[in-house]
């Protein structure tokens, strides 16, 4: 499996990516429209945050999801049972944010949002009609206005050696949205499952934007596109020490959009929460 960097400004654009989603799960963008200085400073001054004690002031409520997850309530992974070395915040726009970090992520949290509608809409106009046709209602539409598009940012702390054995960075899984948005991390890491079985390292330039398929477009396109497993393994040698800071953004579409003749949104998030272990 070979994932290619599409130009985002190039006139095939739009159909590279969408096929590079449909044989891959995954498209990576370059020269795409996200503000690279703006990531850059969402880098650093969260990682300060991670570093400091406040963090703790914004523990996550566990009714609503948003705030400050530590390590220690971190997630499992679907059929795993040792815990992610990492700790995260989730930002919704009506949640808790600290607000000498407002400005920034949420600035993101737009911007982003507005390129996601963009991409749905590649999709939605490179699906085959026998895909799209099963679509309830337009790709974007889906997500306009959502309440439950989530941004979260992730800290993966240096490593100490103390850590459990097996764990890693993040295991293998899938993301349970519609499409996810990452832009390339502050330290490489994250790997992508080829049909073959075997891990590829997804392309990680600075400035690169990664997209991929999420368990409910899987669900909507009746399996036409892919969500496909991903993980990120810990840093060895040299780099092991290294934080590692990454910034994906889950599209959810409102609850009551129908997703398939088997799932309502709501009721596919429910039931994965759950199994995740953390409602
Ligand atoms: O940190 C990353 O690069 C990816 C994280 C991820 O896959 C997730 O949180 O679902
Ligand atoms: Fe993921």
């Amino acid at each position: 499996m070979i994932l290619e960097t599409i130009d985002y400004k190039a006139p095939d654009s739009a159909a590279k990516f969408v096929q590079s989603l449909k044989d891959t799960g995954f498209g990576v963008l370059a020269n795409h429209p996200i503000d690279k200085a703006l990531v850059e400073k969402i880098y650093t001054e969260w990682q300060a945050f991670f570093n400091s004690e406040d963090k703790h002031d914004f523990l996550f409520k566990p009714e609503t999801q948003d705030g400050f997850f530590p390590a220690e309530v971190s997630e499992t992974a679907k059929g795993h049972t040792v815990k992610d070395i990492k700790e995260y915040y989730h930002v919704y726009p009506w949640g808790r944010i600290p607000e000498s970090l407002k400005e920034n992520i949420l600035a993101y949290y737009q911007a982003a949002n507005e390129l996601a509608e963009e991409l749905l809409q590649w999709i939605e106009a490179h699906s085959p009609e026998d895909v799209a046709v099963n679509y309830s209602i337009a790709l974007p539409k889906m997500i306009e206005g959502s309440h439950k598009t989530l941004l979260r940012i992730l800290h993966y702390p240096g490593m100490t050696g103390d850590e459990e054995v097996g764990a890693i960075r993040a295991a293998a899984h899938e993301d349970i949205n519609l499409i996810t948005l990452l832009p390339a991390a502050n330290e490489p890491g994250l790997q992508v499952k080829g049909q073959d079985g075997e891990w590829i390292d997804v392309p990680c330039d600075f400035g690169n934007l990664i997209i991929n398929i999420g368990d409910m477009l899987q669900e909507a396109s009746g399996g036409y596109f892919p969500s496909t497993t991903h993980r990120v393994i810990n840093p060895v040698g040299t780099d092991m020490s290294k934080p590692r800071v990454s910034l994906p953004l889950f599209l959810h579409p409102n609850p009551e959009v129908v997703l398939s003749s088997r799932y309502t949104a709501d009721s596919y998030l429910m039931e994965r929460l759950r199994e995740l272990g953390v409602i």
